[in-house]
């Protein structure tokens, strides 16, 4: 059941269109990640669903009712959205306690103070808080102070719970973990987020829909795997993975099958430009680290390349090659001698741009 519609939502900020026409919809019990670079727009988009910024565009629906319509002049605040909230800072209230910021809002809402116990009570043994319910934020890790501040969200029982880079504030192993049982709270309780977030591991492992903004506009959207494994331009290619950006020339084009190719050197790829590439036009190709192998024996169909270093990263080993102008990573399991090694780079991996795209 679809929670939110957001529809052709344009924002300006002090005279720049910072939103370009934002349309998406978020199912009940599924999460979305607005993912993008710094300044694309995810926050203030995420600031207009909640109600903190007004678009003068556009229409948004939550839960069947219409919170906002520029047309008619509609603009319901926060409070009338039936959202959660959690911002990247946490802001808690330093002098109350978790079960006081957990319960403020309620109290505000004129809710009975049993009413109120009832359902702060269970947020917090629900988020394994319970026995912190009479400390301050103070005394808390910053683990603990997250998940008060997602109990002090979903204690309205909100239809939309919006959180804005709610994790970059944990430790990388603290990050890892609260990915793993935000998603699942979120199933559980069936309902809809949306994170914002800049961490593409983060929307991958998080995320059903991964909404990948650029400059004021949602460029691509789709699941994690098809986000991942399918990008439509140079900039969704180039913002999810680990990847070698390698400059050429394009030597042949057949469809969508090409040659490009450097200073000694040539490989085949795929077309992934949409308005198709010409011979001879300078051209960008992304190849994901993780798509290229090497080898110390000669391989068939393999590109001899100069291995230049073997870096150990603890799990495997990163692999520095070169050949010409052509320089690129790849990783491995095992440490390689420098010198001559042949490199298999599957064409349907080299996924050839423009090179004037962005
Ligand atoms: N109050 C404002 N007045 C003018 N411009 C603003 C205002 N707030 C944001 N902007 C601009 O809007 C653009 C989008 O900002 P926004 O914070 O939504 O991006 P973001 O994708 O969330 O970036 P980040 O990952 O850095 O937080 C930026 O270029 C920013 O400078």
């Amino acid at each position: 059941m679809t929670e939110l519609v957001v529809s052709n939502v344009q924002k300006w900020l002090g005279g720049l269109q910072i939103l370009k026409g934002a349309s998406f919809t978020a199912e009940r019990g599924s999460i979305v990640a607005l993912l993008g670079a710094s300044g694309s727009g995810k926050t203030t988009l995420l600031r207009c669903v909640a109600g903190l910024e007004q678009p003068e565009i556009g229409e948004i629906v939550i839960g069947g009712k219409t919170v906002l319509d520029g047309a008619k002049k509609i603009a319901l605040p926060p409070e009338q959205r039936n959202i959660g909230l959690v911002f990247q800072s946490y802001a808690l209230w330093p002098h109350r306690t978790v079960k006081e910021n957990v319960g403020y809002g309620l109290k505000l809402r004129g809710v009975t103070a049993a009413d109120i116990e009832k359902r702060v009570q269970a947020i917090l043994e629900r988020m394994g808080l319970g026995h912190l319910a009479d400390r301050f934020p103070s005394q808390l890790s910053g683990g603990q102070q997250q998940r008060v501040a997602i109990c002090r969200a979903l204690v309205y029982e909100p239809r939309v719970l919006l959180l804005d880079e709610p994790l970059s504030n944990l430790d990388a192993k603290l990050r890892e973990e609260a990915r793993y049982w935000i998603r699942k709270l979120i199933l559980d309780l069936e309902i809809c987020a949306i994170l914002v977030t800049h961490d593409q591991s983060e929307a991958l492992a998080a995320a059903d829909n991964i909404l990948l903004l650029q400059d004021g506009r949602i460029v691509q959207q789709g699941g994690p795997q098809e986000i991942y494994s399918n990008p439509n331009s140079f900039y969704s290619a180039d913002f999810l993975g680990a990847n070698n950006i390698v400059r050429a020339k394009v030597r042949s084009v057949d469809g969508s099958r090409t040659v490009i190719g450097g200073d000694n050197w040539s490989l085949d790829g795929t077309v992934r430009e949409a308005a198709g590439l010409a011979a001879s036009e300078d051209a960008r190709a992304v190849i994901r680290v993780e798509q290229i192998s090497v080898s110390d024996r000669p391989e068939a169909g393999g590109l001899e390349m100069t291995l230049d270093d073997s870096i150990y990263l603890g799990d495997r080993w990163e692999y520095r090659l070169s050949r010409g102008d052509f320089v690129a990573r790849a990783h491995g399991a095992r440490q390689l001698s420098t010198g001559t090694v042949w490199a298999r780079i599957p064409s349907e991996s080299v996924w050839v741009f423009s090179a004037g795209q962005h």
